[in-house]
């Protein structure tokens, strides 16, 4: 998979020091765009280990997202990749579960005409009166696969407004071609190094079970990522990422790779040049290891099957992925 070196290098080459709330400073760049083919296997990296428990918590979060649970009560006894962002009582405001499957509908007495529901016991409504957009998704593309406006939203303003950390991915849209599940993603900010490997492992998921429910084979997997950064670490060390000459000469480095392996020597040059990372702070500059990572060659694809249940029984241990042969694991601290 080549896109993910791609989306590496161009976010390296086009963006700015920017620093943000975190504290740890970002390389920055606005508006990233690439699509994976889900055809020819799962896109898992292989550019580094996200097996063992890295895909156990990616699929106790996939798995979480599907249940429309508002809080992390079950998901934090499987990782705790969600604790910091939660309260003591495990209340999640950005749960996009609550929005996928139980989106809150107005009120009676603020509704205007098109925002209620036409009878109470309308399919698309659950019980306590919000709205199934999954279901709805699901019945759409089985009846009326040609539909442009088969759209989630988990993006909910005055949610968005006071939330600890309001949704990232907030939007996403399924398309059919030629029988084909195509999903289009947008975020509105994207951790390339830890994020966006999960994000698209999510995703791509998300395309083979629904298209497996409504038998059509998944397509395309389409990311746009409008604040597309990665992280360069805190103090001193991601300060210098924004003085003077430090940008261009890493994208001078950049520029002259022939070879990926030359991107270790990029790497090289950064670990000498830049101030060191203190010992209590390691792992916040993601750069040298995307360096790595865009250095190693991409293995072939593994292949992930999920077992025929319905969507509300799918568990962990219902998605079983094979053939996936990585290169080691790498650490990258999360900014918090
Ligand atoms: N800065 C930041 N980046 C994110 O990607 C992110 C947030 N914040 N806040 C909310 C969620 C939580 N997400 C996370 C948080 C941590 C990991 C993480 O540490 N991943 C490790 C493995 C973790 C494990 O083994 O459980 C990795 O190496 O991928 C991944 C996604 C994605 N989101
Ligand atoms: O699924 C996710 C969730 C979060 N992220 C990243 C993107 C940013 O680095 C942070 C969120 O910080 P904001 O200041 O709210 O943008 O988390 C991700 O990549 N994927």
């Amino acid at each position: 998979m080549h896109q993910y070196r791609d989306l590496v290098t161009a976010v390296l080459r086009s963006g700015e020091h920017k620093p943000n709330r975190t504290g740890v400073d970002t390389i920055s760049s606005f508006s990233q765009h690439y699509t994976i083919n889900l055809r020819d296997g799962f896109p898992l990296l292989t550019t580094k280990d996200l097996s063992g428990s890295r895909w156990h918590s990616l699929l106790s979060e996939f798995v979480w997202y599907l249940s429309g649970e508002e809080h992390i009560r079950s998901l934090r006894e499987e990782t705790s990749i969600w604790d910091a962002w939660a309260d003591d009582d495990g209340r999640l405001e950005t749960a996009y579960g609550r929005f996928w499957r139980r989106y809150p509908v107005p009120s009676t007495d603020s509704q205007l005409p098109g925002e209620a529901w036409p009878v109470d016991d309308h399919r698309w409504r659950n019980d306590d009166g919000t709205f199934d957009q999954l279901a709805y998704a699901i019945e759409q593309l089985q009846e009326n696969p040609q539909s442009r406006r088969i759209v989630i939203s988990a993006w909910h303003p005055a949610n968005a407004a006071i939330s600890t950390l309001p949704p990232c991915h907030y939007t996403f849209v399924f398309n059919v071609q030629n029988n084909r599940l195509n999903v289009h993603l947008t975020q509105r900010s994207g951790d390339i190094a830890l994020g966006v490997p999960f994000n698209i492992a999510a995703y791509s998921l998300l395309a083979t079970v629904i298209a497996q429910q409504t038998e059509l084979t998944p397509g395309t997997f389409a990311h746009s990522i409008v604040d597309a950064h990665i992280y360069c670490g805190m103090g001193d060390r991601g300060a210098w990422y924004g003085e003077g000459e430090t940008l261009d000469s890493l994208r001078n480095r950049l520029e002259a790779v022939d070879n990926p392996s030359e991107y270790r020597d990029v790497r090289s040059w950064l670990l000498e040049s830049a101030p060191s990372e203190p010992a209590n702070q390691s792992g916040y500059d993601h750069i040298p290891g995307l360096l790595e990572q865009c250095a190693r060659s991409p293995r072939s694809k593994p292949q992930v099957a999920i077992d025929d249940v319905s969507l509300d029984d799918i568990g962990v241990e219902n998605i079983h992925l094979s053939g996936y042969d990585p290169a080691p694991a790498i650490r990258f601290a999360v900014a918090e």
